[in-house]
This record gives C-alpha cells, structure tokens and sequence, in this order.
C-alpha cells in the first residue's frame, strides 16, 4: 500500500463522516433556510451583503465531487453558511434564531467526530 493509497482510504473516511453530519443538519427541522442557494431574484440585495454564498445543497455536491482535501475544508464552509446568516439576519429573528440553532447542533456532531476519529 503506497503513500497515495493511504492518503486516498483517509479522504474516503473524512468525506463519508462529512457525508453524515451533513445529512443530519439537512434533516434538521431548523434548515430549511440552509438547504438551497438564496434565489436573488427572490432577496435582490442578499449578493451585495454575502460575498460568498453557500448552501447545503452547494457544499453536498462538492461532497460527492471529492472538493474538500480535508475535513477542515468541509467544516470550514460549514461555518460559512452560519455566518453569513448571522451577517445577514438579526439574531432576534426567526432565521437568525434557526441559524443558531443549527450552529449548535453542528458543533455537537462535530465534537463527536473529532472524538470518534
Ligand atoms: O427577510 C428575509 C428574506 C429572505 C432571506 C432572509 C430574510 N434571510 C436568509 O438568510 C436569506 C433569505
């Protein structure tokens, strides 16, 4: 087994383990305003304020690409998707609340991944 065969069966265990926390913030009753691309027809100024917007749907499909290098890639946009809600949602909304939510729970099944791998 070369070094790039190794390298290779680590990627695939990150990306399945990435795989799974983000199939449980999908199936969160709080990620509804995650799971797809904001429509800029629908919320014309959301572009002007998020200078990179991303989505679930966005970051599932660059899952299954093999984008992230790393888990830290992956969790990095991850976190990019609730700061761009704190940024454009105030935290005393009903958005800006489900994105804390949401946060939270991602930080729990984070913790367990760090622990379990
Ligand atoms: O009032 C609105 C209307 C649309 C959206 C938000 C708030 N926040 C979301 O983060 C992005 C979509």
């Amino acid at each position: 087994k070369d070094e790039g065969d190794k390298d290779k069966k680590k990627k695939r265990k990150h990306t399945a383990a990435c795989r799974e926390i983000l199939r449980k913030l999908q199936a969160h009753e709080m990620a509804t305003w995650f799971l797809f691309p904001v429509d800029p027809k629908v919320v014309p100024n959301y572009r002007k304020v998020i200078k990179k917007p991303i989505d679930f749907s966005t970051i599932e499909n660059r899952l299954k690409k093999g984008r992230y290098k790393t888990a830290e890639g992956f969790m990095n946009e991850i976190l990019m998707v609730f700061d761009n809600c704190r940024l454009f949602n105030e935290d005393d909304s009903p958005i800006g609340r489900a994105g804390h939510a949401l946060r939270s729970y991602f930080d729990e099944r984070w913790a367990e991944l760090v622990r379990d791998n």
